[in-house]
């Protein structure tokens, strides 16, 4: 791929320890993520230092699916960690839906609070659209609501969707040149797919988007300098969808008795990968740290006068 990676050196963790064959290169999410962490902390302790309040964050967790409540604890004790106070907001999985979107507009109008993030999925009862899309266009630091997507896609600024954002951020880190390239991702959620696709096309990646649909979908990926499998099925990427030499991203997570399980199949992939994100500690640990750049970003002075 002639890209320099100053994280990873094939065969350091993952990569070279599960499989003797692998030759991969592992873009090591957990340490860029760590890095970006560091600069979102310093960017705090500076507005501290100007004598500005520190940005919060508001968690809104609807009903009580496990792993939802494993995440928002790992994005509180996140925003801890770089001194972005958060707010626990918790309702019911029987909650009306007036109910939520007055805590919505309650946050709106708080001017305490810089980012509100509603958890996904949402109790099947209430429609996330229709809620999103009630959360200040300014404090979207999901980047989710109708709003924020149309300025993507019209290519003006905007706060972006987390998960998005950190893939684009570990390949540039990495040294992974998007433009020009062929990108194809596997999925079309309004969280990932589609506005990972808008991402790449403005770095002027060429970009394919695949879904259920896609007819032939190992030759399709077959044709990927940059492969990202955002599907939520488990190991559906295998070498039969790989072109040897291309950059691999594996988004999906699936809990399941043997842990954590991404749509890659990393072992077989890696052997013929340039390079490839595991999981755990790849995309997942840079979506919390987007989303501590994008609660910071999200303060409005930050665009005014401090940047
Ligand atoms: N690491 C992280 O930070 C994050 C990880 N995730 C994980 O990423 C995965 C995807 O999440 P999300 O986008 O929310 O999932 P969704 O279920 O909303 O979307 C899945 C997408 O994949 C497509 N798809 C499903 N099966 C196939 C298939 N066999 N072939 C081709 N395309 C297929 C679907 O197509 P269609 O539209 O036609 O139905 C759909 O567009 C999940 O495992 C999730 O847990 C999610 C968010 C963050
Ligand atoms: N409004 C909203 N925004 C989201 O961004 C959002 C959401 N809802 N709903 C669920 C998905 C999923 N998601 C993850 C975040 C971090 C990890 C993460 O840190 N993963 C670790 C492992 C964590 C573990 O061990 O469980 C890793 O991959 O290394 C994973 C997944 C954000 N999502």
């Amino acid at each position: 791929m002639g890209f320099t990676n100053v994280y990873g050196v094939p065969g350091r963790s993952g990569a070279g320890a599960e499989s003797p064959r692998a030759r991969a290169v592992l873009l090591d999410g957990r340490a860029v993520a760590a890095t970006l962490r560091e600069e979102t902390a310093a960017a705090v302790a500076a507005l501290r230092a100007r004598g500005r309040e520190a940005p919060a964050l508001a968690t809104i967790l609807v009903g009580e699916d496990p792993a939802s409540h494993v995440y928002v604890a790992a994005k509180h004790r996140a925003c801890e960690a770089v001194g972005i106070r958060s707010l626990d907001h918790r309702l019911p999985g029987d909650v009306e839906g007036e109910r939520l979107a007055e805590l919505i507009g309650s946050l709106n109008a708080d001017d305490a609070v810089s980012g509100i993030l509603l958890q996904l999925p949402l109790p099947s009862q209430l429609e996330a659209s229709e809620f999103i899309d009630l959360i200040d266009v300014g404090k979207d630091v999901d980047g989710l609501t109708t709003a924020n997507a149309g300025q993507l896609w019209r290519q003006r600024d905007g706060l972006r969707p987390c998960t998005p954002a950190g893939i684009i951020e570990l390949l540039d880190r990495c040294g992974v040149p998007i433009a020009g390239r062929h990108a194809v991702v596997v999925g079309r959620s309004d969280l990932v797919g589609r506005p990972l696709a808008g991402l790449l096309l403005r770095r002027d990646a060429t970009v394919t988007i695949c879904h259920r649909h896609t007819a032939d979908l190992p030759a399709v990926c077959r044709g990927a300098d940059i492969l990202v499998a955002a599907c939520g099925i488990p190991r559906l990427i295998g070498v039969e969808h790989v072109r040897p030499g291309a950059v691999v991203v594996d988004v999906g997570i699936t809990r399941t008795d043997d842990g954590l399980v991404g749509d890659v199949d990393f072992d077989a992939v890696a052997t013929v990968a340039a390079a490839i994100t595991p999981v755990p500690g790849g995309v997942g640990p840079m979506t919390i740290a987007l989303l501590l750049a994008n609660t910071v970003a999200a303060l409005p002075s930050t665009t005014d006068k401090d940047r």
